[in-house]
């Protein structure tokens, strides 16, 4: 195929940039503990300092793939599907959670809600960013709300947040990573003092596992 059509089937949602694929235990929010199959898709240009995929930024790196094969490999691994980045909300996510959805399988995405929602989707975890903030209907569609918090204005950013989204939604504080040991301190006090929130970690690091 030509480079131009390749970018036309890209832009229509039917051919991704795909970074990698691997079946493990989703290690954070709500589901944590439960066995998915990941599905990142390069590309994303929110530009958090902390990102742990910096590698998945430039999409230009990540071969673009047919959704066909990208679903065929899927289905043979598990029931829930995670499609994370990257941003995935850069593409259309229309036409994978269609063929996903086709295929009967339960599809949860990883976003920080800086372009529109496409797709349809069983469970969205935002976790929103400073430097490129959500629009509209994604807080009212949000399952879990997962603030990361590597300074302490992050837990004042996360009551804005928390203002915004549906009332059903679950609220969650994720250490950055690198800061752990300064920042669970400030988080478990903060979850003793205002319970509505709960602590979120990245479990699968201490397991791991990818
Ligand atoms: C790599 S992002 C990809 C999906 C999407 N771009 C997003 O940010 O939600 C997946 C999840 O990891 C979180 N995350 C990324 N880097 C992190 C870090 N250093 N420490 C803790 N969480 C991190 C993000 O906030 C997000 O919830
Ligand atoms: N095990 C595991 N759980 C995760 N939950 C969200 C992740 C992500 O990078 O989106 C992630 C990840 O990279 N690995
Ligand atoms: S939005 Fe997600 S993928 Fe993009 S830089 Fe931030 S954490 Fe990384
Ligand atoms: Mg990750």
């Amino acid at each position: 195929m030509i480079k131009d059509e390749v970018m036309i089937l890209v832009d229509q949602g039917l051919m991704l940039p795909l970074m990698e694929e691997f079946y493990t235990i989703q290690g954070e929010g709500f589901h944590k503990g439960t066995a998915a199959y990941f599905i990142r898709i390069g590309g994303c240009d929110v530009g958090c300092h902390w990102c742990d995929v910096k590698e998945s930024w430039n999409a230009a790196t990540h071969p673009p793939t047919p959704i066909e094969s990208i679903v065929g490999n899927a289905v043979k691994f598990s029931d829930t599907i995670v499609i994370t980045g990257g941003e995935p909300l850069t593409w259309d996510m229309g036409p994978l959670t269609s063929a996903l959805r086709f295929n009967n399988l339960k599809i949860h995405l990883e976003t920080s809600g800086a372009y529109p929602l496409t797709g349809s989707w069983d469970w969205i975890c935002l976790s929103p960013k400073k430097n490129k903030l959500p629009e509209g209907e994604i807080y009212d569609k949000a399952h879990e709300l997962k603030v990361i918090v590597y300074n302490r204005h992050d837990l004042v950013f996360a009551e804005e947040q928390a203002s915004l989204v549906n009332k059903d939604c679950i609220l969650y504080l994720q250490p950055e990573w690198s800061v752990r040991e300064k920042t669970i301190p400030w988080i478990v006090d903060y979850v003793m003092k205002n319970p509505r929130w709960k602590v979120s970690l990245q479990t699968h690091k201490y397991l791991n596992i990818p």
